[in-house]
């Protein structure tokens, strides 16, 4: 074995979409008013497994440096960004990201990933913009087979703080929501006279559907909980200008748990309707500055490029120029280029070596006393 379980080389297609995915989302993300930021691979571990963000030191690549600290490969952008942005000034920004992230419980080790993280805007239009400008790229991916789900971090929180939990209880808690498991659920909660409460997160694990049917039925049921019906109507106003704005289809899924620890509040990811697969998630996370001793409110999501580039379909592909060419006359067919500018120009010297099928046009170039002849097309061509 040459490379570690979980490293891959990657050819062609595969390396071509994924670039294409960035490139696509460097153009929009400029368009749209956000600045670039990049941050180092190599970390301190704690700036992930702190109680703020929570990510376990398992699932992190990582080693000892020279001074005994755990160092880790960027296993988050958010959390980063959050460190790099800390004494940043207070205004309103915009930032947009595109690298690698390592995570070892991923099949893969390395995952590539482009986002944006919105400091310091109003709630809620900062809600709007991830998911405007999400549906703006996937558009311009000509990515249009997916639906927008949206759910909030409030729901669970509200019924789990009614009980007496453990961190590990909770954690099992929110896994037999995420894998809808409803024994598990009612296992976990229906103790000292808590059945009512195991009821109603039994109930929520079926809370999901187009947006309109469910929230209009939990604005009922909850009715005369204050809290909930506030979470309710937020979504609702999100799914409404989502709804009018273009034509993805928003559902919601009230029983939603966070995938990471530090949001708090809305949550959302886009799911692709091939296969299920999410191509992106984020939600808002007001805390997680609290670490480094900062208030900020913030909102963001992040793109898998990976799969967004399993589903391009790049039709415009560029046509193909072939110039036959020698030793002799490489210099002139290197000035070729130029009246192709946007065409791919191959320069070959033997045209046996190519499939004539795979180009627009076949150039000779020929040198006779000191002249250059250029003949295109090889039914033009006799050779003397
Ligand atoms: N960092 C999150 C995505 C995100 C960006 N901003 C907020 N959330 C993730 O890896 O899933």
């Amino acid at each position: 074995m040459l490379l570690p379980i979980g490293s891959q080389d990657d050819f062609g297609e595969t390396v071509t979409n994924r670039n294409f995915v960035f490139e696509t989302f460097r153009k929009v993300s400029t368009l749209r008013g956000y600045q670039e930021i990049s941050t180092p691979v190599v970390e301190y571990a704690n700036i992930f497994t702190n109680k703020h963000v929570g990510m376990s030191l398992q699932s992190l690549m990582k080693w000892f440096n020279s001074e005994g600290e755990i160092e880790v490969l960027r296993p988050d952008w958010t959390t980063a960004i959050a460190r790099a942005l800390t004494k940043h000034n207070k205004a309103p920004e915009k930032w947009a990201y595109q690298g690698s992230i390592f995570r070892n419980n991923k099949v893969g080790v390395e995952s590539r990933q482009v986002g944006i993280e919105i400091i310091n805007f109003p709630n809620f239009h900062g809600e709007c913009e991830c998911l405007l400008m999400a549906r703006n790229f996937l558009d311009e991916l000509t990515i249009n087979h997916y639906v927008i789900e949206l759910g909030h971090t409030g729901i669970f929180e509200y019924f789990i703080n009614q009980l007496d939990l453990s961190d590990e209880e909770i954690k099992a808690l929110q896994i037999a929501m995420h894998d809808k498991r409803k024994d598990k659920v009612y296992q976990l909660v229906a103790r000292n006279g808590k059945e009512h409460i195991a009821s109603e997160l039994v109930v929520l694990i079926d809370a999901f559907g187009p947006f309109e049917e469910v929230l209009n039925d939990y604005e009922i049921r909850w009715g005369n909980y204050p809290v909930l019906l506030k979470i309710v109507n937020h979504i609702k106003k999100l799914a409404e200008l989502l709804n009018e704005s273009g034509k993805v289809p928003v559902i919601v899924d009230l029983g939603m748990v966070k995938k990471l620890p530090y949001y708090s509040g809305i949550i959302f990811r886009g799911l692709l309707e091939e296969n299920g697969s999410t191509c992106f998630s984020g939600g808002r996370y007001d805390k997680l500055y609290d670490q480094f001793g900062e208030n900020k409110n913030a909102v963001g999501l992040g793109f898998d490029v990976d799969i967004l580039a399993k589903q391009l379909r790049i039709v415009n592909k560029p046509k193909r120029i072939c110039v036959i060419a020698s030793d002799e006359t490489l210099s002139y067919a290197e000035k070729i280029r130029k009246d192709y500018a946007d065409f791919i120009v191959e320069v070959f010297y033997d045209d046996e070596m190519i499939d004539k099928d795979n180009f627009q046009k076949v150039i000779y170039i020929l040198q006779k006393d000191g002249e250059y002849e250029v003949i295109e097309n090889e039914d033009m061509y006799r050779f003397n």
